[in-house]
């Protein structure tokens, strides 16, 4: 543990705070999290504020895959635990995490946004006990949609982007508003390199919503008390919910500044 530490603590820089008057954000190195259910759409946020920002987007999801991918001592035991979609114990994606931000750390790399982690109170409280996060956003979008996101999810296996062919129209009912998500649909040369992951079939998805809601959604209030958790419901797709998330975080002048300048 005390080599985790180290590596975190000396990839964490000065706190900053979330406030629209502290200096320019590429100055502040900003240290958030990103939480929400599988299919929510924290990948395509993140790594779109992480562009904007100028910090690594470390998805812990991701560096799941490619170690499994790698044929490494963890595969076979990795493979087995996500394709049931079951989590990976706390140690070994506390190594993965500080083996990724050791990594980064020796590239210059500062800041950063967390996505898939901390899913559990023990991986929170490690977190809270080396750094200091100044935000967590909390990603959520009707349940109905969840599933259909997940399983119209496709990566092309060449660019790597990452694409949704599902059409998701939620009714409106009980004072609830209706939600219509258009699909983001590739280009066409990506079309017949598409693969889907081998956990987003309906068994697995399911059985990764019924473990966030019992491990990983302790971890929203884990931050709700401790005053760092901003709510987000997502209003529709990416062009309804982009520019109202960053309203949501004070950033709408800074994209508008930060696109004048390019
Ligand atoms: N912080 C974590 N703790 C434990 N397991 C994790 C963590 N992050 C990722 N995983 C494993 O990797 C899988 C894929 O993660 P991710 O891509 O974040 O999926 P999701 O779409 O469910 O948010 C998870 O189902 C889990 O097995």
């Amino acid at each position: 543990m005390a080599a985790i530490t180290r590596l975190v603590k000396r990839v964490s820089s000065a706190a900053p705070t979330f406030s629209s008057h502290a200096p320019p954000l590429k100055e502040r190195n900003v240290q958030w999290v990103f939480l929400g259910c599988p299919g929510v759409g924290k990948g395509t946020y993140a790594s779109r504020l992480c562009t904007l920002l100028g910090v690594p987007h470390i998805a812990t999801g991701d560096l799941v895959r490619h170690e499994l991918s790698s044929n490494g001592p963890l595969s076979s035991q990795l493979s087995e635990i996500v394709n049931q979609g079951k989590l990976v114990s706390d140690e070994i994606i506390i190594n993965l995490l500080s083996k990724r931000l050791a990594d980064g750390e020796a590239k210059g790399e500062s800041g950063f946004i967390l996505d898939g982690f901390p899913r559990t109170i023990k991986q929170a409280e490690i977190l809270e006990g080396v750094t200091d996060i100044d935000l967590v956003v909390n990603l959520k979008l009707q349940e109905e949609a969840l599933l259909a996101k997940c399983l119209g999810r496709r990566i092309c296996n060449q660019c790597g982007g990452n694409f949704n062919v599902a059409s998701i129209s939620v009714k409106g009912e009980n004072g609830r508003p209706g939600m219509v998500m258009a699909p983001l649909l590739p280009p066409a040369h990506c079309m017949s390199k598409l693969i889907t992951r081998a956990d987003d079939t309906e068994a697995v998805v399911k059985e990764r919503l019924r473990i966030y809601n019992e491990k990983s959604q302790p971890v929203e209030e884990f931050y709700r008390s401790r005053g760092k958790l901003l709510e987000f419901d997502l209003p529709g797709g990416i062009p309804e919910s982009w520019p109202k998330l960053l309203q949501a975080l004070n950033l709408d002048d800074y994209e508008e500044k930060q696109s004048a300048a390019a």
